[in-house]
C-alpha cells in the first residue's frame, strides 16, 4: 500500500472530499493541517503554490478535483466504465461552477453585505443547484448520482449538501426528499459517521 499524506489548511474546504474518500476506503493517510503562519515557508514547496496537495510515496499531486479522481480510481470508487467516470467528472465540474458562483458570498467580510449577497444567491444559484441535483437523483433512481454504487462523486456531492444542510441553510433539504435521504444515508455509513464525529471541528 502506498504511503499517503494530504496537506491542507485546518479547514474542510477543498480537502474534505478527499478526506471522505480516505475515510470511506478505510485507507490510512497523514492528514497534515498547515497553520497560516507556516504557509509562507511551505508554499514554494508545493507544485503550484496552492493547497491541497496529495503526497503519494513522496510524489506530489495538486488540484483538489484531480486528487479526488485519482483516489477514486485507485480505491475502486470511479465507476464501472468510461461513461460512468465521465458522468462523475461532469458532476464534479457542476459543483465547481456552483462554488465559483457563490464565492462572492464566501469572500465578503462585511456582514450586512454578506446577507444581501446570500439573499440574491438563494434564488439565482442555490435553489436551482439543489433542484438540479435532486432531479439527477430522481432520474438515476439508485440512490447514488452515477450508476448503482457509491463513488468519489457521491462523496464530493455529499460534502456540499452536508455543509449546506448543517451550516449554511439548516434543514434546507427537507423539501428535497431524495437529496435529504442521500445525505442521511451517506452520513450513516459507519466509516463516514466515525470521520464526521472525530474530525477537527472547523467552520468551513
Ligand atoms: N483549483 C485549486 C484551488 C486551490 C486553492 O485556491 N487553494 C487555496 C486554499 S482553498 C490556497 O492554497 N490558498 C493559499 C494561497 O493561494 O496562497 C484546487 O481545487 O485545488
Amino acid at each position: 500500500m502506498a504511503e499517503y499524506k494530504l496537506q491542507y489548511f485546518n479547514m474542510m474546504g477543498r480537502a474534505e472530499p478527499a478526506r471522505l474518500i480516505f475515510a470511506y476506503a478505510g485507507v490510512q493517510y497523514k492528514d497534515e493541517r498547515i497553520e497560516k503562519s507556516e504557509w509562507p515557508e511551505i508554499k514554494p514547496t508545493t507544485p503550484h503554490g496552492k493547497l491541497p496537495v496529495l503526497h503519494v510515496d513522496g510524489k506530489q499531486l495538486a488540484q483538489s478535483r484531480v486528487i479526488e479522481r485519482y483516489l477514486g480510481k485507485v480505491f475502486g470508487l470511479a465507476g464501472e466504465n468510461e461513461w460512468e467516470t465521465a458522468k462523475m467528472e461532469e458532476l464534479q465540474a457542476c459543483v465547481e461552477d456552483f462554488l465559483i458562483e457563490i464565492q462572492p458570498w464566501f469572500k465578503e467580510q462585511d456582514n450586512a453585505k454578506k446577507v444581501e449577497i446570500f439573499k440574491q444567491l438563494i434564488e439565482s444559484t442555490i435553489i436551482p443547484f439543489i433542484t438540479a441535483f435532486e432531479n439527477i437523483l430522481v432520474t438515476n433512481g439508485t440512490g447514488y448520482f452515477v450508476g448503482d454504487k457509491i463513488s468519489y462523486a457521491d462523496l464530493a456531492i455529499f460534502h456540499i449538501f452536508w455543509f449546506m444542510n448543517s451550516k449554511i441553510l439548516p434543514g434546507a433539504l427537507r423539501k428535497y426528499p431524495k437529496l435529504h435521504e442521500f445525505v442521511e444515508k451517506i452520513s450513516a455509513i459507519d466509516s463516514i459517521k466515525q470521520w464526521i464525529n472525530s474530525r477537527p471541528k472547523t467552520e468551513a
